[in-house]
């Protein structure tokens, strides 16, 4: 049986008092982790103070970016060395806004992904498909070399504790969501995908999130179906009620 993972991107938003007061908000409302994972994802000046915030609880801290390098001569970055010195726990990786506005590749992602079991992150890989390719009816074959290439020589281990966030682009801060059967469909070919590609128990272990215009009106039917295991949600994740709702949703 998989647990239900619930993450809130917050992206580029908020101040470092507004990040605290959610935390203060939150973390006793959500539900215990037995039940439901609940993630935040949030910019990094605020990751110290959230991990602070939220220790003793069942909140968990994630990052939405990293470096694949312990150290080094890269300005401007941050290695999965800072972020686990830290107390965060999972890392957002290959987040489709990362992949069109920052050079972020299969490539990286799949270093990222090695750099983070390499420290003990989880992470949670992104993937999705432009509006353009399921118009040309390449959702299927896109999704399933994202997820190879993303993958590619972790352990069976490894790929039983990732995360993949299938987050279709046109679905993104559009208000258009995914229908739960489109959703399910992709997310049932991904861990058709990680069977054949690690092993059969790899991809009953994995856990799929779908992502995209997720919001509490709209999730328990797409957690209803039977390959989503969560939510990675951006604009509905920034309000502490409507985070609780979700997170809630994740424990039914
Ligand atoms: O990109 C997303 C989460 O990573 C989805 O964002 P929205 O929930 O705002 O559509």
């Amino acid at each position: 049986m998989r647990k239900n993972v619930i993450a809130g991107n917050w992206k580029m938003n908020k101040v470092l008092s507004e990040a605290e007061q959610f935390v203060e908000e939150t973390k006793t409302r959500i539900p215990g982790e037995e039940k439901a994972e609940s993630i935040v994802c949030a910019p990094f000046p605020f990751l110290p103070g959230l991990v602070e915030k939220a220790k003793g609880s069942d909140l968990k801290v994630a990052a939405q970016n990293m470096h694949f390098e312990d150290n080094g001569a890269f300005t401007g970055e941050v290695s999965p060395v800072m972020l686990k010195d830290l107390g965060v726990t999972h890392v957002v990786l290959g987040h489709s806004e990362r992949r069109e506005y920052f050079a972020e590749t299969d490539e990286t992602v799949n270093k990222k992904a090695h750099a983070a079991f390499n420290h003990n992150l989880t992470p949670i890989i992104c993937v999705g498909e432009t509006l353009e390719q399921r118009e040309n009816n390449e959702t299927m074959n896109h999704i399933e070399s994202q997820v190879k290439q993303a993958l590619s020589g972790l352990t069976e281990e490894q790929v039983k504790a990732s995360i993949i966030a299938y987050e279709p682009i046109w679905a993104i801060g559009t208000g258009k969501t995914a229908t739960s059967e489109q959703a399910n469909e992709v997310c049932a070919h991904i861990r058709n995908v990680v069977k054949q590609f690690s092993s059969e128990e790899a991809g009953e272990a994995i856990r799929l999130q779908y992502g995209g215009s997720v919001k509490p009106a709209n999730v328990d039917e797409l957690l209803s179906q039977s390959d989503i295991d969560g939510a990675l949600v951006g604009g509905a994740s920034l309000e502490a009620d409507s985070f609780v709702q979700l997170a809630e949703a994740g424990a039914k």
